[in-house]
């Protein structure tokens, strides 16, 4: 049997037959190893520090929560109960308890971010927040790397910390790897850590490019590429906030539809989008598929402020609806191992369902009979400041201590 996300699509809305891809090789070679070991476990690994984000705005912290990208795509990860692995050094000042242990440093500190939300709006939107890196965790060097052979691999470092070598170690212990591009083009003010960007082909990653199965970056860090080059190598995907994302491969190009959201944080939209991408991928969904669940999960991101709480019921429904989806792709099998990038017939279809899922009223603490597997901590609720100086509630279980704030102390 071939591994459903290699089906070929018989869209109407098809291109031509020409565009079909046939450089992702890497990218299959992981869908079809996924498939291999799908009866006991496709390894997702996840590289990169956690991180501590202080929200400010107006001078004054508005939230402060667990971050880094490792943190927002494993939540995704397991949400959508994929098992994974998860390699991150933090200090001895870490104190959320997390999935993963991270490798402590006894002599570093973990990382933290400083966002402020009203230094650098430029009335175009483009760009909502200025972050400053305040402390920066060790790298992660390719000898912390578990001697273990993964389907997917994950390079998704905030503060620097995914070094050439351990892009290299990935690259060989993973058969495909997906990298987020913040993790190779920040640079870090030296005074105040004011992140600013390089361009790709300035740093030591660039030659790698040919060896990595997709890369994915915000429209803002895009233009720190040059897209029509480096999408001969592997895939790029280009987050675009509100509007979405878009798909660009060797010979053709996609752009796959939004989700609506009340945005209150924009902070781990793109990691909770790589997180949804790659779940719908290991679920052997088609890429324009994934792409709409990387949609989907970034749009929930938004809505919340620090790492989202997603409804238990809603997870349910969109793996419900993720296997719905993958046994209508089933007939559309193809013989050749290559990852289906044109959109699936009923790709309209999924997004319809998708964003029905987004409409269930989430379980509230009040509604929810106790049970051993609903603990207390799971139904607390912290309340927190939102944006505009309205109340709001956060489920917050995630945390040992709740968030914390200024004018709201929990
Ligand atoms: N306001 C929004 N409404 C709906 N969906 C959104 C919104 N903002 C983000 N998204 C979803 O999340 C994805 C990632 O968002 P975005 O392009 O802002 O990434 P990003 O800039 O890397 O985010 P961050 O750096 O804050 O994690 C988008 O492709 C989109 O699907
Ligand atoms: O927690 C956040 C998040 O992971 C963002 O994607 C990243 O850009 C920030 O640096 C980090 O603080």
């Amino acid at each position: 049997m071939i591994f459903p996300s290699l089906a070929l699509s018989l869209s109407h809305d098809l291109q031509t037959i020409n565009n079909y891809i046939d450089f992702t090789t890497m990218v299959t070679t992981a869908a079809a190893a996924a498939h291999k070991t799908q009866q006991q476990q496709t390894r997702v690994l996840i590289v990169g520090n956690y991180c501590h984000d202080v929200l400010i705005q107006d001078n004054t912290v508005k939230a402060e929560s667990l971050g880094g990208a490792a943190s927002f795509i494993s939540n995704v990860v397991n949400g959508m109960s994929i098992p994974c692995n998860l390699v991150s050094k933090v200090g001895e000042d870490f104190k959320y308890p997390v999935d993963y242990t991270p490798i402590v440093i006894p002599t570093a500190k973990t990382t933290v971010f400083h966002a402020y939300f009203d230094l650098g709006i430029d009335g175009n939107g483009h760009q909502d927040r200025v972050l400053k890196r305040v402390c920066a965790c060790d790298p992660i060097l390719a000898s912390d790397l578990p001697d273990v052979r993964s389907n997917f691999g994950m390079a998704v470092g905030v503060g620097g910390e995914i070094l050439p070598e351990t892009l290299e170690r990935m690259i060989e212990m993973c058969d495909a790897v997906f990298v987020d591009i913040q993790a190779l083009i920040r640079v870090f003010d030296s005074v105040d850590g004011t992140v600013k960007l390089v361009k790709l082909e300035e740093t030591g990653f660039y030659s790698m490019l040919p060896r990595i199965g997709v890369l994915k970056a915000s429209s803002e860090e895009a233009v720190f590429m040059d897209v029509e080059e480096v999408r001969k190598w592997c895939c790029v995907v280009v987050t675009k906030g509100k509007d979405g994302c878009k798909v660009y491969w060797k010979d053709g190009e996609l752009r796959i539809s939004p989700f609506s959201a009340n945005q209150e944080d924009p902070t781990g939209a793109g990691d909770s989008f790589l997180g949804g991408f790659v779940a719908g991928l290991v679920q052997g969904l088609a890429v324009p598929d994934a792409a709409l669940l990387g949609n989907f999960f970034g749009s929930l991101t938004v809505e919340q402020i620090g790492l989202p709480k997603f409804d238990s019921r809603l997870l349910q429904r969109v793996k419900d609806e993720v296997q719905r989806r993958k046994m209508q792709c089933l007939h559309c099998e193809r013989c050749d191992n290559e990852l289906e990038f044109l959109k699936p017939v009923g790709h309209e279809q999924f997004h319809a369902s998708l964003g029905s899922a987004k409409l269930i009223p989430p379980c509230s603490s009040q509604a929810r009979p106790w049970t051993p597997s609903n603990s207390p901590k799971e139904a607390e609720q912290t309340p927190i400041p939102h944006y505009t100086g309205q109340a709001k509630l956060l489920v917050n279980s995630v945390y040992e201590e709740p968030i914390q704030t200024v004018e709201g102390k929990p």
